[in-house]
């Protein structure tokens, strides 16, 4: 069972793989130190991402925090006889016990949707925790790899940006909104419907992290499917753009992705820890700081390494249905990021 969830991390990054890193002389024992935090570890994302990064062996201390919760969470994953030391924060005066010392943060701390919201109606709550939760790391860890999960994410990463910026510790190689998912679930539903085993599967999904801006590439999407009609193309397209929809509608107002996020999170978590590492072509799609479009954050794929982003990397060529999408998400894009710089600056 872990070995097979292991593999499963392993395996969602194409490039990288632990093979590299026991040629680099690593075994999961003497992988680097790394301290993980996850912020919002007991709540629905946040527990099952606890678990998932308590089996990661390149995690050697993991530290759970939550408003409330997580000494039960930590005390529980913390009984599993892997690598990592586990330890549980509560409470705004553990919060810096929590960071200190940190190498990456995941933060899946806010509210989810419920039936009928979007993720913008999400803003008014999470705005305000996602800027405590990085003041606190501009403070006690300046130099971690953030990983932002909480929505909506075209907003709170431009916030976690002006944040760090205002704090003077902005380093954009290292801020990354989490769109794993996205990618997650494009690979799904194009293996699904092109009928091909789905382990093989990349697709890149670029733009940001709602509705028209998730832009799923599927005319770079390998292997090559001759089978799929342009008809099948766009309602791929909108299932990959209302994934999270679908979800939010099935649980019927207990919530959005949950499992299936936490899994995205600890793939994404995996590839920057490799990174970290100094594992070579190590390349997921994240939404960062951009110059591909006239936007200032972009989703697309990143190359990461022992800094964080080693290099934003471009489009590729774009079929004519894609580049609408392109120019049609743009605008949209462009008003969730300047409401999440506007809301840091005018408060
Ligand atoms: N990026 C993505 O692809 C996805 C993002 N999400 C987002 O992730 C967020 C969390 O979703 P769920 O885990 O389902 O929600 P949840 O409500 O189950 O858990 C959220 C947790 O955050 C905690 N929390 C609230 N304020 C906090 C603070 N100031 N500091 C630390 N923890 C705090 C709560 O106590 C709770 O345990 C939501 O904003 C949701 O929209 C969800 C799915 C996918
Ligand atoms: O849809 C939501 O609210 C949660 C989310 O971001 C996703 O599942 O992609």
């Amino acid at each position: 069972m872990l070995r097979s969830i292991q593999s499963a991390l392993r395996r969602g990054n194409s490039a990288s793989s632990s093979a590299h890193l026991l040629r680099r002389g690593f075994s999961s024992e003497s992988a680097p130190e790394r301290k993980v935090a996850v912020l919002g570890a007991a709540g629905g994302i946040g527990q099952p991402l606890a678990l998932l990064m308590k089996l990661n062996p390149l995690v050697s201390k993991l530290a759970l925090y939550d408003i409330a919760g997580t000494p039960g969470v930590a005390a529980d994953v913390s009984h599993i006889n892997t690598r990592s030391e586990v330890a549980g924060y509560m409470g705004e005066e553990q919060l810096g016990q929590a960071l200190e010392g940190c190498d990456i943060v995941v933060i899946p701390a806010g509210v989810p949707r419920k039936p009928g919201m979007t993720r913008d109606d999400l803003f008014n709550i999470n705005a305000g925790i996602v800027k405590s939760l990085c003041t606190a790391i501009a403070k006690y860890c300046p130099h971690a790899i953030v990983n932002m999960i909480s929505n909506p994410v075209n907003s709170t990463v431009p916030i976690a940006a002006e944040v760090f910026k205002k704090a003077g510790t902005y380093d954009e190689k290292k801020l990354f909104g989490v769109t794993t998912l996205d990618v997650v679930r494009a690979k799904t539903f194009y293996a699904g419907k092109a009928k091909v085993p789905v382990g093989g599967v990349d697709v890149p999904v670029v733009g940001g992290h709602a509705g028209i801006t998730i832009l799923p590439l599927f005319s770079q999407a390998t292997p090559k499917a001759n089978n799929l009609s342009d008809e099948d193309i766009t309602a791929l397209t909108k299932r990959t753009q209302d994934g999270g929809t679908e979800v939010v509608e099935a649980k019927a107002g207990k919530g959005s992705a949950t499992l299936s996020m936490a899994y995205a999170g600890a793939v994404f978590a995996d590839a920057c820890l490799k990174g970290l590492n100094g594992v070579q072509d190590v390349v997921e799609c994240s939404f960062v700081q951009s110059s591909i479009t006239e936007l200032p954050f972009f989703a697309s794929k990143v190359r990461l390494g022992k800094n964080g982003v080693e290099e934003v990397l471009g489009l590729g060529p774009l079929s004519d249905y894609e580049k609408q999408g392109l120019e049609s998400l743009k605008p949209e894009l462009k008003s969730s990021i300047e409401k999440g710089i506007k809301f840091v600056n005018q408060s």
